[in-house]
């Protein structure tokens, strides 16, 4: 049986919601033997769904190995990492991958779309590729578009599209499976100020309106205030 556990979030102020995703003493090595980087050094975290928590801190702290281990893309060193309920170190490879895409959403620095799709396309992809590509999936695609104020352009490939519509399209296309957690990596980092604030509301509405729990790291200190939580990352140790 796989392990379960009802934990509540201690950085989630005044929700008592159990948390969609913790992490518990993670500590995460890289490199080898003659030189060995701790890249996340004792982490624990707690999100509960509907909250968003902003990560951040200076460049080589460790903010993209900590999204990568809560992401369940990097296996910890040591401690776990429960994904609604579930250790992701006990499972194996498969189930990681299946248990990975039934609950998480990622949001990547660049948007990652794939050229020869349109943005509706974008979004359906996952949905096929989960074996789930029907009349349902097909109206929250569109619902998405419209939140994040796409649908007039939801026939365009991305090179008819600007950097902050094409971030839109990334964070509605990781929304489409509902997932209870979204993980974001530097979104704004290809933007401009007004987009970026765009983008950062946007992703504080969505969380509260799919109520995920939201996990952003970033540089970009003027974007913090959108965010519920803001933890510092220092060496890898969360201050
Ligand atoms: N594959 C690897 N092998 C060895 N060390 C690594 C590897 N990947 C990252 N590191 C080291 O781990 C530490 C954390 O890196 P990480 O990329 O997580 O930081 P970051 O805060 O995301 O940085 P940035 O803001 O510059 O992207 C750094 O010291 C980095 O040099």
């Amino acid at each position: 049986m796989i392990p379960t556990t009802p934990a509540t979030s201690p950085n989630a102020g005044s929700t008592t919601l159990p948390a969609a995703l913790r992490l518990t003493g993670v500590t995460l090595r890289l490199g080898d033997e003659t030189q060995q980087v701790t890249a996340v050094d004792r982490v624990d975290l707690a999100v509960a769904p509907g909250e968003f928590l902003a990560v951040t801190g200076p460049s080589g702290s460790g903010k993209s190995s900590l999204l990568a281990v809560a992401g369940g893309l990097q296996s910890p060193t040591e401690g776990s990492v429960h994904v609604a309920g579930v250790d992701l170190t006990t499972l194996k490879e498969h189930q990681r991958t299946a248990h990975r895409r039934n609950h998480i959403g990622y949001v990547f620095q660049h948007a990652n779309l794939l050229a020869s799709l349109t943005a509706r396309e974008q979004l359906l992809l996952p949905a096929h590729i989960a074996g789930r590509l029907d009349n349902s999936a097909r109206r929250r695609a569109d619902d998405l578009l419209e939140a994040v104020g796409m649908s007039a352009r939801a026939d365009r490939r991305p090179h008819q599209l600007s950097g902050g519509e094409r971030q839109r399209v990334g964070l509605a296309r990781a929304l489409l499976l509902a997932p209870e957690i979204l993980l974001v990596d530097e979104p704004t980092s290809a933007l401009d100020r007004a987009r970026a604030r765009d983008i950062v509301d946007l992703l504080a509405e969505q969380t509260r309106a799919q109520k995920t729990a939201t996990v952003m790291v970033t540089h970009d200190t003027e974007i913090l205030d959108a965010a519920d939580h803001v933890l510092f990352l220092r060496d890898g140790r969360l201050t």
